[in-house]
């Protein structure tokens, strides 16, 4: 039996949260830490890797407690367990959502789908990737022309590009020798771009495309076969193409042999898949003991979240603070900003993740919510996002609840520099939280000697209000274990919203309009009809063939 269908504006836990919210909607966050002298610590947790600390919130210990009894009473542990075991909880596709189960280490893990474990397949695949990513990385695996791979090209979109091109980035520090390169839109100057360096004798293409249908990845796919093609003969592709997909048969259409074909299964979400073969490009980067340890990484936060109490869980923490202000405070999006470089894809990483998955208007029983669900997510590492959008988060009109991710020590070691990152990392969630009085502006100004009425005229101007809600994540150093561990926070924050807010969280029904309008619009090319689009569409279609 899939997830149960339950309303969450018709529980008591939320009835109680709405009242809650009249009561404390104005106290601001330094009200509350004034009332709560143990704050810093009851809005905290520690695990193995990170500290994460939520008391800088418009939250609480009453609202807190309350949002908690939602979780519960939404029947989020139940829901867990049916996660974790492989129940068909994306009921629309019928499928289970287990990439969870790809790293799981334990033998005697109870995943399943349709009765039959998944560990061995997983396994066997992993081995699988490990042979392959060795063979790249010693050198073993020779182009046509027997020179060993220097560069590996990832063609994919969506959940088959944003994952790994983002942890290929993000553990840019732990790199082999072989150099990674993602293709992904259909624009031709992508991939013509991407590939206009490159030796095609030392350069191996991964397609990586669930279905194996999608225009994008084919498109750049049939590109890249042919540039080879002007190099090489047919019979020599085979050494210079592997694909991860469900669909081996369209694989091996494609002209892949079999042996270089790695599965995907349907209990995989696209945009869940990095640590299936879909993280090829992954274990190629950076050696497949990183990539088993990125998979011990999300296995650690697996547990964590299997088994601690929601008040002290770190993904259901998270997610129940985005509920707070998403369905309490109207608040439209949330900023992840990772105060590192190497995180510099992570909130397009997590747009997909998380956008792809709540952005849902419709409930499990099929009628429209009448509550947000989910919210827009985006964001750019600090420092760079400070000199960008800062200010519309410190004096502008509208709420956002900012993830600020640091880590205390910096991969290559300048001190100086990291004092300088962590100084302005700390900094600015502080400056969030107390704003800055009118006070405080009008003695800065007396020091700069300006007289009362220039102070005057420029008091409202400099004054900041502050009680804008962030969360801090102190992580020890970015690994691959860490980075495990933070995606999978996310994944399963995602998880924990869907459930609470009552939605389907695994399907997308949303891109497929897009697609099917686009290849009517190619027909169209054809036969350069187009009074059946709408008129302003019809102008652009006519502006556009006139150019041909
Ligand atoms: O892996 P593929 O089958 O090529 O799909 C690639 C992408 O296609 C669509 O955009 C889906 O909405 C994504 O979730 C998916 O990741």
């Amino acid at each position: 039996m899939a997830l149960a269908a339950i309303n969450p504006t018709e529980l008591s836990a939320w009835k109680k949260l709405l009242s809650i919210f009249e009561q404390e909607k104005d106290i601001s966050i330094l009200e509350h830490f004034k009332n709560e002298p143990n704050r810093t610590e009851e809005f905290s947790i520690q695990s193995e890797e990170f500290l994460v600390d939520f008391s800088k919130h418009r939250i609480s210990k009453k609202s807190l407690s309350a949002l908690v009894e939602l979780a519960e009473e939404s029947g989020l542990q139940k829901a867990i367990q049916q996660y974790f075991e492989g129940t068909s909880i994306n009921a629309t596709e019928e499928r289970a959502v287990l990439h969870t189960a790809l790293r799981n280490f334990d033998k005697n893990s109870s995943a399943s789908v349709d009765g039959e474990k998944v560990y061995d397949a997983v396994n066997q695949t992993l081995h699988k990737i490990e042979k392959f990513a060795n063979s790249v990385n010693n050198g073993s695996w020779k182009g046509y022309s027997g020179k060993a791979i220097t560069d590996v090209v990832n063609i994919g979109i969506g959940g088959s590009d944003l994952g790994p091109n983002m942890v290929v980035d993000a553990l840019g520090f732990y790199h082999t020798h072989i150099k990674t390169h993602f293709v992904s839109n259909v624009d031709g100057d992508h991939v013509l771009e991407s590939i206009k360096h490159l030796n095609p004798e030392t350069t191996l293409c991964l397609v990586v495309s669930k279905s194996f249908t999608t225009q994008e990845t084919l498109n750049n796919a049939n590109t890249i076969r042919s540039w080879f093609l002007e190099h090489t003969t047919q019979d020599q592709i085979e050494k210079h193409f592997a694909a991860v997909s469900a669909n081996v048969d369209k694989a091996n259409e494609f002209g892949i042999a079999s042996d270089n074909i790695f599965p995907m299964w349907d209990w995989v979400g696209g945009r869940f898949s990095l640590w299936s073969a879909a993280g090829l490009s992954i274990a190629c980067a950076v050696g497949f003991n990183n990539f088993k340890e990125l998979l011990k990484g999300a296995e650690a936060m697996d547990q964590h979240f299997q088994t601690a109490s929601f008040d002290e869980n770190i993904p259901v923490i998270i997610a129940l603070i985005g509920i707070w202000y998403a369905d309490f405070y109207d608040a439209e999006s949330e900023a992840i900003i990772p105060y590192t470089q190497y995180l510099q894809k992570l909130a397009s990483y997590l747009q997909q993740a998380s956008m792809e998955s709540n952005g849902k208007g419709v409930d499990r029983s099929g009628n429209n919510v009448t509550y947000q669900t989910g919210s827009i997510v985006w964001g750019e590492p600090g420092t760079n996002s400070q000199h960008a959008f800062f200010q519309l988060m410190h004096q502008g009109t509208k709420l956002i609840p900012a993830d600020f991710i640091g880590f205390k020590k910096s991969l290559h070691g300048n001190k100086r520099h990291h004092d300088l990152l962590m100084a302005n990392f700390f900094a600015q969630t502080e400056a969030l939280l107390k704003g800055k009085s009118a006070e405080n502006v009008t003695d800065e100004l007396k020091k700069q000697g300006k007289t009362d009425a220039q102070i005057q005229a420029l008091l409202p101007f400099k004054v900041f209000e502050g009680n804008r809600p962030t969360t801090t994540i102190l992580g020890e150093k970015l690994s691959p274990k860490s980075l495990g561990m933070l995606i999978a926070m996310y994944e399963h924050k995602i998880f924990v919203q869907g459930v609470i807010w009552n939605i389907f969280s695994y399907d997308q029904w949303g891109v497929e309009l897009g697609k099917q309008l686009a290849n009517a619009i190619l027909d169209d090319f054809k036969t350069n009809k187009f009074n059946h689009h709408d008129a302003s569409t019809a102008q652009l279609l006519k502006a556009y063939q006139e150019s041909k």
